[in-house]
This record gives structure tokens, C-alpha cells and sequence, in this order.
């Protein structure tokens, strides 16, 4: 039966729902009562499952502006088991995520005090079987909901799962997750229209259980969809879990009353401290209890939040002692005492079973990937391509462009001629195409940080290492930064009139596109340093905007000062103009205007005595002082700051911590 086709609850249903919490809450304090060895007996600890307890947990941070040391969550105690699904719930700034990260391990351990146990045993990294989904929909939009998914068995299934079992996992989650209708859709992004925002978030998820995890940390599931797509994503993952005998732990805001029914456990906080921890249906006898009945036809999650939410009271000592009240009872609940209860079965049960291997620690040498560098390389170099091809942001609007534009110079510039104030227009020429062409590379800022969100949260997943990303990244940008150089010099150069023959037409494409190269890698770089849309953008066009200042264009080469000499010889710009205009220049005459007057020539450039009538682009290239330049050389320049921004890429990458 597809989960996208459940009707909603009538009041009927939800009515006997509320029963069968009374009834199982009954039932739970029956369980109190049991003697604790009784309880062990019954607790079973599955290999293949591992569950999560912790105790006395408490995240503290130094306040930066009292100094004060301040507890965000204080003395935080519970346990899921594998097949259960938690809720952690609370006002905003309560301290959800921050019990999230702790439990997922994504918080600075010299900050935690208190001791997770996986499977009854502390002192193991979570990290390695449990997956971390955070709120962002960070998915390659130009690909199907299949290929994103496919893309992760590919990189998380170990070597000894065959590209056929793949496939079938790849199937059964697309199944699990109900997305079969729209498996073959791509994702889309600000062009393509795409699927919905529900089935974008299921999609993600998706790729990120379909190695089936121990244990998912979801950071609001739900938030920004509506309750029937909430229910749906819910509902996929809940199906997995419990399909799979997996530990899910979710931090969720306001979920609507048939998305909390899916929940077996819940984990109400408020300023850090614990209200509640138990099952979800006993919550509801628990606040009846302190004296706080939902109302009949109430949403249950939204009736303990308005309970627990105090910052909208209007006298600040009354809401600390209304919530304070919350906490001492808790504390002395039998709620507490069965999680206490819980928490020792656990661990004591982990003791009982220590001959077997319950361990989910890292052995030594295991290495944290599934794949090695080269596959990795592999399948994400194949990922960016189909990216780069598909996405017109990319590259092609860019090739469109400078089609137009190598029309437009072609046709302004239209066969240059050779007569001495030809000079400067061909200057003009070498200039324009080499700095509007890396100007325009900022084009690339969007395409790159939408693909940089996706890698992001890869990366903090274990898909892969930075070294094949940017790699990937690198490999990709070759063939299609050549396509936009070949268009762009095909057109123009001809139209031009620039030195004829293949090899001037060959210098002219070759440093047309290192410089292409370069820019490339600036702008990754940059991008990767800030990724902010308008600062990257601002940082590149200051450094392009500065390299044409220096590269010995508008001010000669011998006229810029000696301050700024250091930059000239680091300008990308400046190799490229002067390798094309040596190209250009070199073997052709050009003729000087005669005075009809004296029957002189008055050439500017070689011998200006007025004897000679021309002069030729040896003589050009020696009056603006272009004497050393060798074309080889300069080209070897391009590579080399190529090179040099792509480790800068590698490293801002590295350094930059996935979201911990
Ligand atoms: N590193 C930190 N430095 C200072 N304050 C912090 C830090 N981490 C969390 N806090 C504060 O701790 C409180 C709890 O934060 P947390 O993000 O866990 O709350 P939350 O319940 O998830 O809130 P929301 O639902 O609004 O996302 C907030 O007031 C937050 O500002």
C-alpha cells in the first residue's frame, strides 16, 4: 500500500487512540513495579541493532560576554531502543538540537560531561553508525530522485555489494519512502520546477538511510511542509525504522496530531532540563496527572508545549517557578524512575552479554569511507559531469554568452587591419576578450555553492573525502572551460582578423583558456573560503577588477609603480594579455601613415626618422617593453596558479568543519 494514499484519522479513531494510551499507560506503571532482574531477563540486545542511552548529560558553554559558564542542557537521561522512534520536544531555544548534536556527536566533547552508552557501552563513536539529516534539502537538482539516491548506495555500500544489489536497495528504499511515481523526476532547483518539497525532503533522507544506519538523528524533520507532507516523511521514516529494527531520534517543532501519533517516545525539555521522557502515550495521564488535561479534541504535542513554553509570560519569576515546578516533578516521577529503570536494563543486559561482540567502535586502520579514493573520484566526477551538462547555470549560459559576445567583438573589431592605429585597437582586442572572458567566470558562484551544500552535508555524512571532491571538481571544469575558450575563439578570432594561422590560432586558444583555468579555480576558492553568494561575487570581481588594473594594460608595464610591481607578476591576467599579444604581434608589418605634406612617414613604432614607411610587431612589442616574454613560459605561469587555487580549494574545503 503506498503511504502517500493514508487518509487522515477521524475523531472516532483519534478518540480510540487516546484509550489505548490510558490503557498502556497502565500498563507502563505495571512494568515499574516488576523487580528489576525480572526486567533484565526481558531485555534482548540485538547485534545488529544498537540502541542509545545516556546519562547525566549536560552541555556547558562559556557565555561571551558575562564570561559565566551556562548549562544549554542540564543532566539530560534516557534511552531509545532499536524499532523506537523519539521525539525531542520543547519550546524554541529549549535545547532540542542541542540534544540532538550531543547525542549524534556532533558537539566539542570538552563541553559534554555525562556518558552516552551505544548498546549498553560507552566511550564508542556514534558517528560511524548513525546518520545525521539536517533540515536543508541539500540535493543535486538537475538529477532524478533516483540517481541522488543511487549516488549515495554507490559511495556507502561497501565494494562487496554488487552494482546489481545496489540497484535493488536503491529500488526498495524509493519504495520504502513512497517515491516511486516520481523516482525518474529530477530533483530541480531554480530553474527546473522539480518534485514537491515534501518529496525533496523524503529524498534526502532517503539517500541517507538507504545504507540502513543503527541510528538516525533527524534535526525537524518536518519543518516548512505541510501536515500532509509531514505525515508522509514521518511515516517513510518510520516505516524504514521499524522495517529495518532501527533507533530513530528526531528533534521536531509543533508536529501536527497525526505526525506525534507516529512516535513511540517522546523527550519534552524546556531551559535545558527535562519535563518528560517516556512513551508518547503516557504523557498524556503523566500532565493529567500534575494537573494539566488536554482537552479532549486538543493536539497532545501542542497542549505540552503551551504548558512548558513560558517566554510569552508576562511576569518572568512566575514562568521560572511555573516551569521549576515541571522539573522537581519530574524528577520524582515514576516516569523518571522507569527511564532510570530502562537505562540500567540496558547497560546491565550489555554486561550479561559480554562475551559477544557488542562493540560499535572503530577498529583500528578502518577506514572511515566505504569507498576507496579512486571510486570515490570516480562516482563523484561522473555525478559533477551530469551535473555541469544538465545545468544551464553552469556552464552553458556562460558559452551562450560569450557566443554573443565574441559576435559582437567580432563584428566591432571586424578584420583589424594593419595600418599603425590598428596598434592599439588589437591591444584593445587582446585585452577585452582575455578580461571580460575571466570576468564573467563569477557566473559559476551560484551553481558551485547550490553543488557546495550538497557536498556539505555529504561529507559530514562519511560519503567521501575532500581530496576526490575537489578533484572531481577540477576534472570536470577542463573539458567544459575549453568548450566556453573554443566557441569564444572560433568566432571572434576569425571575425577579428587577429594573426592568421593554425598556430597563432592555437597560443591565442591555449592562453584564452588557462586563463579560463585560472579564473575557474579563483572563484572556486573564493566560494569555498566565503560561501555567500554576494560576498564571493564581490571578493572576485575586486581581484579581477584589481589584476586588470595591474596586468600592464591601462598602465604600462614600466610605468607601474614599484609598490605594485609584486602584483603584475602574480596577475593571472597579465600572462594570458601578454602571451596573446605576443602571438599576435610577432611576424606581422604593419604601415605607418605618410604626411602628404613632407612625403614622410611618420611611424611611432621601429625607425621613426620618417624613412620607413612601416614597421613590425617585433618593433610594437619592443616599445611597450614585451621583450622577454616566452610563450611557453607564460603558459606554465597559467598552470601553475591554476594549480596553486586548486590546492587553495582542497585546503579552504578541509579546513572549513562539516557542520559539527
Ligand atoms: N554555542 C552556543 N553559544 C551560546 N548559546 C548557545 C550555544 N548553543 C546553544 N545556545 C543557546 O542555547 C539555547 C538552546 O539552543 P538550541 O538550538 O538547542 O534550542 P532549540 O530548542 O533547538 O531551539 P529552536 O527550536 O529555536 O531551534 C538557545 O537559547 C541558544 O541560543
Amino acid at each position: 500500500m503506498s503511504i502517500l494514499k493514508k487518509r487522515p484519522k477521524t475523531d472516532e479513531e483519534l478518540e480510540l487512540e487516546k484509550t489505548t494510551y490510558n490503557n498502556e499507560f497502565t500498563k507502563q506503571i505495571q512494568i515499574e513495579i516488576i523487580d528489576t532482574n525480572d526486567t533484565l531477563e526481558n531485555v534482548h540486545i540485538d547485534e545488529d541493532s544498537v540502541s542509545v542511552a545516556w546519562s547525566g548529560l549536560t552541555y556547558t558553554i562559556t557565555n561571551k560576554k558575562t564570561k559565566q559558564k551556562e548549562n544549554i542542557i542540564q543532566n539530560c537521561s534516557g534511552v531509545v531502543k532499536p524499532g523506537e522512534i523519539m521525539a525531542i520536544m520543547g519550546p524554541s531555544g529549549a535545547g532540542k538540537s542541542t540534544l540532538l548534536d550531543v547525542l549524534a556527536g556532533r558537539k566539542d566533547p570538552k563541553n559534554v560531561t555525562g556518558t552516552i552508552y551505544l548498546n549498553g557501552k560507552s566511550g564508542q563513536n556514534v558517528k560511524f553508525v548513525s546518520t545525521y539529516v539536517m533540515q536543508d534539502d541539500a540535493l543535486m537538482g538537475s538529477l532524478t530522485v533516483r540517481e541522488n539516491i543511487q549516488f549515495a548506495a554507490d559511495l556507502c555500500f561497501p565494494e562487496t555489494v554488487s552494482l546489481a544489489e545496489r540497484h535493488q536497495k536503491v529500488t526498495e528504499i524509493i519504495k520504502e519512502f513512497g517515491l516511486e511515481r516520481v523516482a525518474d523526476h529530477k530533483v530541480g532547483n531554480i530553474i527546473i520546477r522539480g518534485i514537491s518539497g515534501g518529496e525533496k525532503r523524503r529524498t534526502v533522507i532517503a539517500s541517507q538511510v538507504v545504507t540502513h544506519p543503527k541510528i538516525i538523528f533527524l534535526d525537524e524533520p518536518t519543518t516548512g511542509l505541510d501536515s500532509a507532507a509531514a505525515y508522509n516523511v514521518m511515516k517513510a521514516i518510520i516505516t524504514t525504522a521499524k522495517t529495518h529494527h532501527l533507533t530513530v531520534i528526531a528533534s521536531i517543532h509543533q508536529p501536527s496530531s497525526e505526525v506525534f501519533a507516529l512516535f513511540d517516545k517522546l523527550y519534552l525539555i524546556s531551559r535545558g532540563q527535562t519535563v518528560y521522557h517516556g512513551p508518547r502515550k503516557a504523557a498524556l495521564e503523566y500532565f493529567k496527572n500534575l494537573g494539566h488535561e488536554c482537552p479532549e479534541h486538543a493536539n497532545p504535542a501542542d497542549f505540552y508545549l503551551s504548558r512548558i513554553n513560558i517566554d510569552f509570560m508576562s511576569d518572568r519569576a512566575t514562568g521560572e517557578q511555573h516551569i521549576e515546578k515541571f522539573i522537581t516533578s519530574y524528577e520524582s516521577s515514576s516516569a523518571k524512575r522507569l527511564a532510570k529503570t530502562e537505562v540500567d536494563a540496558v547497560l546491565a543486559a550489555a554486561e550479561k552479554d559480554a562475551t559477544n561482540d557488542l562493540s560499535v567502535d572503530v577498529p583500528q586502520g578502518y577506514n572511515r569511507y566505504a569507498r576507496g579514493f579512486f571510486v570515490q573520484t570516480y562516482f563523484i566526477t561522473k555525478r559533477t559531469f551530469t551535473n555541469a551538462y544538465r545545468n544551464i547555470l553552469l556552464y552553458w549560459i556562460r558559452v551562450a554568452m560569450y557566443v554573443c559576445l565574441a559576435l559582437l567583438m567580432g563584428t566591432v573589431w571586424w578584420n583589424v587591419g594593419f595600418e599603425q592605429k590598428n596598434v592599439q585597437d588589437r591591444f584593445a582586442a587582446h585585452f577585452f576578450s582575455v578580461a571580460f572572458l575571466v570576468f564573467m567566470s563569477v557566473a559559476g558562484i551560484p551553481g558551485f555553492l547550490e553543488e557546495r551544500v550538497v557536498f556539505r552535508r555529504e561529507r559530514a555524512d562519511g560519503f567521501y573525502s575532500v581530496g576526490p571532491y575537489a578533484l572531481a571538481n577540477f576534472v570536470v571544469s577542463v573539458p567544459f572551460v575549453f568548450i566556453i575558450a573554443f566557441t569564444f575563439t572560433a568566432v571572434a578570432y576569425p571575425m577579428i582578423g587577429l594573426h592568421a594561422g593554425f598556430g597563432h590560432f592555437m597560443w591565442f586558444l591555449t592562453y584564452l583558456y588557462l586563463a579560463l583555468m585560472v579564473a575557474e579555480s579563483m572563484v572556486v576558492f573564493v566560494a569555498a573560503v566565503i560561501p555567500i553568494f554576494v560576498a564571493a561575487l564581490t571578493i572576485v570581481a575586486f581581484l579581477n577588477g584589481f589584476f586588470m588594473v595591474v596586468q600592464g594594460f591601462f598602465v604600462r608595464r614600466d610605468s607601474i609603480p614599484h609598490a605594485w610591481k609584486w602584483a603584475h607578476y602574480i596577475d593571472y591576467q597579465k600572462y594570458a594579455f601578454e602571451g596573446i599579444v605576443k602571438s599576435d604581434f610577432l611576424g606581422l608589418t604593419f604601415d605607418c601613415v605618410k604626411n602628404a605634406a613632407t612625403e614622410k612617414c611618420n611611424c611611432m613604432y621601429g625607425d621613426t626618422s620618417g624613412n620607413s614607411c612601416d614597421f613590425t610587431g617585433q618593433d610594437v612589442l619592443n616599445s611597450f617593453g614585451y621583450t622577454e616574454i616566452k610563450l611557453p613560459a607564460w603558459a606554465m605561469a597559467l598552470v601553475g596558479l591554476t594549480i596553486i587555487f586548486r590546492v587553495g580549494f582542497y585546503v579552504a574545503l578541509r579546513l572549513r568543519k562539516s557542520r559539527t
